[in-house]
């Protein structure tokens, strides 16, 4: 299963801010999609599970043309927001935020949904006490993990993650990095995880993109991406990850 993003461009009131984008997720595979702040990767997002309307036919699945609804199409694309306190209700304990996200399913109990979302916080590193607080009982980092768990407990076939590791230190960086991998291998979603930060996104990426001021400048396979870089902008990127390692 693929999703295709065939020429996208949008504008936010007078400025133009993405400009004919085009590319594929492909189930199964890791993109990651880096670039300067401000470059647009955040407003690509969001225009990809229409939080931002577009009005052109650009998005399809398997080469049919779909109208993302916010919500609505969350069971097969789930998108987890930069601001991690966005994600969560802030009237929901950790572990009801994550069980909710199982409520559609077919075939589940309450008690099965509960020992789920128990499991899943459990690995994203959560302890007991915490999976019954509130978001704002919680910290930035902890809530970054509560909504990771949100997210993969609604078994997506896209999963779109907004910097994902910035509220986290380095310890549970690693471990939500290695987690992440077997989640994805374990279910088989399309990743997709934007950041400004290569040194986290290679290990895990099977490919690269880099937008510049709204346009992709590089869409190129991780090795490829940071050994034979083509433009002066990816050499940059990947030579400071080269030196950082
Ligand atoms: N709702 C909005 N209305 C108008 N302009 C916006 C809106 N949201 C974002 N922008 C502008 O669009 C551009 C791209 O923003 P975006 O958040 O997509 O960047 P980003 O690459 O995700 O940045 P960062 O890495 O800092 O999060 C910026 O110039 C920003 O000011």
């Amino acid at each position: 299963m693929s999703f295709q993003v065939d020429n996208l461009s949008l504008s936010l009131g007078s400025d133009k801010i993405l400009h004919d984008i085009s590319f594929t997720l492909e189930r199964g595979q890791v993109t990651g999609l880096l670039g300067r702040s401000g470059c647009g990767k955040s407003t690509l997002a969001k225009a990809m599970v229409g939080i931002h309307q577009v009005n052109q036919p650009c998005l399809k699945i398997d080469g049919t043309i779909f109208q993302p609804r916010f919500g609505k199409t969350g069971h097969k694309i789930q998108y987890m927001w930069q601001d991690p306190h966005m994600a969560l209700s802030p009237f929901l304990s950790a572990v009801r935020s994550v069980e909710e996200a199982m409520e559609t399913q077919k075939g589940t109990t309450k008690t099965l949904r509960y020992e789920k979302a128990q499991d899943l916080l459990h690995k994203v590193g959560l302890t007991p006490s915490l999976m019954q607080k509130r978001p704002h009982a919680l910290s930035g980092g902890q809530c970054q993990r509560i909504a990771l768990a949100r997210a993969i407990a609604a078994q997506p076939e896209f999963l779109i993650l907004d910097e994902p590791f910035s509220a986290l230190d380095l310890v549970t960086q690693k471990n939500i990095i290695s987690l992440l991998s077997n989640l994805q291998q374990l279910y088989n979603f399309g990743l997709m995880i934007i950041s400004h930060d290569l040194r986290t996104l290679w290990r895990l990426a099977d490919k690269l993109i880099l937008i510049d001021q709204g346009r992709i400048i590089e869409d190129r396979p991780t090795s490829d991406f940071i050994h034979t870089p083509r433009h002066a902008l990816t050499k940059t990127f990947a030579s400071f990850a080269l030196s950082e390692t």
